[in-house]
């Protein structure tokens, strides 16, 4: 039987599930492919660390290593961030190798321009690992809505800020211990920075939206936030009102125009999301025809990411021995159009600090009126020592120009500190 050489570039958390996933499954494998899958270079940057994947493969510092292997006709790129990882795969796909990769940050930023020279140079570039971890989300929203037209993309997409958030809340953990868990665990990023600011979650929305919409997003274009703003009053207050906050990413098509968010947000506790846990992501797709659908399952660790870089690596191999390498992972093109920020309305979650409460409640009630919103709930806390008044409020639909004006409105208002600001989902 032929064998397919493969060149890898990282040995991490994802690279280690790679060759586990080759090593333990090749009769599958070989059954489904009809071809053998061998490792044979992998460059690194510390081969010292990794003295027992030598007894299976050749490691090297050097890229080039792989680069000029004629041999080689397919390179997984699990080193992660942006340079020298673009380099490398421009250079990759420039001498006709096929490429595999789940690297978020380099596909949300640069994914059109590499599908581009992918193409030109006859190519497969594929990243189902980029988004989700092991969920195959856009394999299925290529393959499956194909002929439906997707309204909303929403869901939990990254998994070490729903890890932190579930030891938070479930077994009271501090923030900074479930973050370290979470890094020993493999979840995090080598530099958790973009997991906890929401960043991870945006770039995954950036390309959610490419898959579903055909939109070509930025980071810049839309609203991002992540948990390392989030405070243990506002995680009880909400679970008093019966909600759950998660991290969640947001994509819907508002009146033509698409409106894309990552924030805290407030899933009432009976909602599908509020149940997933720990380092579990969901993506929900609703699609004009099918509705409602939701899509579950382990959004980071290395074997259930690995699981994902093979389904790619497998399609890659079918296509070179059929011959037809060289067409794009998605070719759903269209003009992103920002959403009216009129039209877009979201009940939110307001938490609110005030130094007399009386005085400033009717403060506060006056600049509702002002922007014409109202409320659904109103909660107080009780006061503590230092006389400050904490008051936790439910709106009713706010446009994201009533928001601003009343974002706009209590700072003015000086005496009324505003310390949060969260959507609500509904049911
Ligand atoms: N971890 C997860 O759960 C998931 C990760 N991903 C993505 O997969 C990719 C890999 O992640 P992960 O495995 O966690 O990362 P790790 O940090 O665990 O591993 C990175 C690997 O890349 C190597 N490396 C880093 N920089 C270079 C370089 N310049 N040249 C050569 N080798 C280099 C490191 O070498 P050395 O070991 O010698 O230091 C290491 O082996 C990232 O894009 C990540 O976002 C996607 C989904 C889930
Ligand atoms: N750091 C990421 C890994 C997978 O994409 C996450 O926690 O989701």
């Amino acid at each position: 039987m032929e064998t397919v050489k493969l060149g890898m570039l990282g040995l991490g958390t994802v690279g280690s599930g790679v060759l586990e996933m080759i090593e333990n499954n090749e009769n599958k494998i070989r059954n489904i492919i009809g071809r053998e899958l061998s490792v044979k270079t992998v460059v690194v940057r510390h081969p010292e660390k990794h003295q027992n994947a030598a007894t299976i493969t050749k490691l090297t510092t050097e890229f080039e290593e792989v680069l000029n292997d004629e041999e080689i006709q397919i390179v997984v790129e699990l080193i992660g961030g942006i340079h020298p990882a673009k380099e490398y795969i421009e250079q990759l796909l420039r001498a006709h190798k096929n490429v595999v990769t789940a690297n978020k940050d380099l596909i949300a930023s640069y994914g059109p321009e590499l599908a581009a020279l992918a193409y030109e140079n006859h190519c497969d570039l594929m990243y189902e690992a980029s988004v989700a971890g092991g969920i195959p989300i856009l394999r299925t929203i290529v393959n499956s809505f194909a002929a439906d037209n997707i309204l909303e993309v929403k869901g939990i997409v990254n998994g070490t800020t729903n890890y932190i958030l579930t030891q938070m809340n479930q077994k009271h953990w501090a923030y900074e211990e479930a973050l370290k868990k979470a890094q020993e665990l493999g979840f995090a990023e080598a530099d958790p920075t973009n997991d906890v600011t929401g960043k991870d979650a945006a770039y995954k929305m950036i390309i959610l939206s490419y898959f579903a919409f055909g939109a070509q997003l930025k980071i810049d274009d839309f609203k991002t936030e992540g948990i390392d703003t989030l405070n243990a009053y506002d995680v009880s207050q909400a679970e008093s009102l019966g909600y759950v906050i998660k991290l969640v990413g947001s994509a819907k098509v508002i009146n033509g125009g698409v409106f894309v968010d990552v924030a805290p947000t407030l899933v009432p506790e009976d909602h599908p999301l509020a149940t997933i846990n720990n380092e579990f992501n969901a993506v929900m797709v609703t699609g004009k025809a099918v509705g409602d659908t939701l899509f579950y399952g382990p959004g980071a660790g290395g074997l259930p990411t690995a699981n994902s870089v093979l389904s790619d690596i497998t399609s890659e191999v079918k296509n070179l021995i059929m011959g037809t390498s060289g067409h794009a992972f998605n070719t759903y093109q269209s003009e992103y159009v920002p959403a009216d920020p009129d039209n877009v309305r979201y009940p939110y979650y307001l938490s609110l600090t005030m130094p007399d409460v009386s005085g400033q409640m009717l403060k506060f009630t006056r600049i509702m009126a002002d922007i014409k919103a109202s409320f659904s709930q109103i909660v107080q806390a009780p006061i503590k020592d230092e006389g400050i008044a904490h008051v936790a409020v439910i709106t009713h639909e706010l446009s994201q120009s009533q928001l601003a004006e009343l974002k706009k409105q209590l700072q003015q208002a000086d005496s009324i500190k505003l310390n949060a600001a969260y959507k609500v989902l509904e049911n």
